[in-house]
């Protein structure tokens, strides 16, 4: 079973979004993107541009069984990942650097990734979207524990 993807964008995040749309569409690695994008005809009718409503959407979307993890983008990625990160069971983070990216998933075992598109570059964006999605959380790890805490806090 691949991963079922969710990529996002406010109207300040939705270039990048876009280009991740183009890079991952051959990706062996995931068997299905929801894109819940700014503008599409074809976004659910409550759908609405600012960031809130793109990272709401995203967590409930993960949290409700229908997607895997999520790829979200603004122009800073912060208040994305703060919107993800208000739905329960989400853990988003916001990742410009390939150390933070691993650890999101081996040590936290986030989600949700975000970026912003007036921090990053395009191209390390795209390379830092490839990386997150091979790497896998191990629940035997020393940071399962830690993890853990978390979701006992919110009573996942
Ligand atoms: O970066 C954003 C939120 O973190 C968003 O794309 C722009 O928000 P604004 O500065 O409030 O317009």
């Amino acid at each position: 079973m691949g991963i079922r993807l969710v990529l996002g964008a406010d109207e300040a995040g939705v270039d990048y979004k876009d280009r991740i749309l183009k890079d991952l569409g051959s990706d062996p690695r995931i068997s299905e993107i929801i894109d819940i994008g700014v503008n599409r005809s074809d976004a659910p009718e409550d759908f609405t541009k600012p960031y809130p409503y793109v990272g709401i959407k995203a967590g409930e979307l993960i949290r409700d069984g229908k997607a895997d993890r999520a790829i979200l983008f603004c122009g800073t990625g912060i208040g994305v990942a703060i919107a993800a990160n208000k739905v329960d069971g989400i853990r988003a983070t916001t990742a410009h650097d390939s150390f933070s990216v691993e650890r999101s998933i081996l040590s936290n075992d986030c989600q949700v990734l975000t970026m912003g598109q007036r921090v990053v570059g395009v191209e390390l964006a795209s390379r830092l979207a490839k990386e997150w999605l091979g790497y896998v959380f191990d629940p035997t790890s020393a940071s399962a524990d830690k993890v853990k805490v978390l979701t006992d806090f919110e009573g996942c």
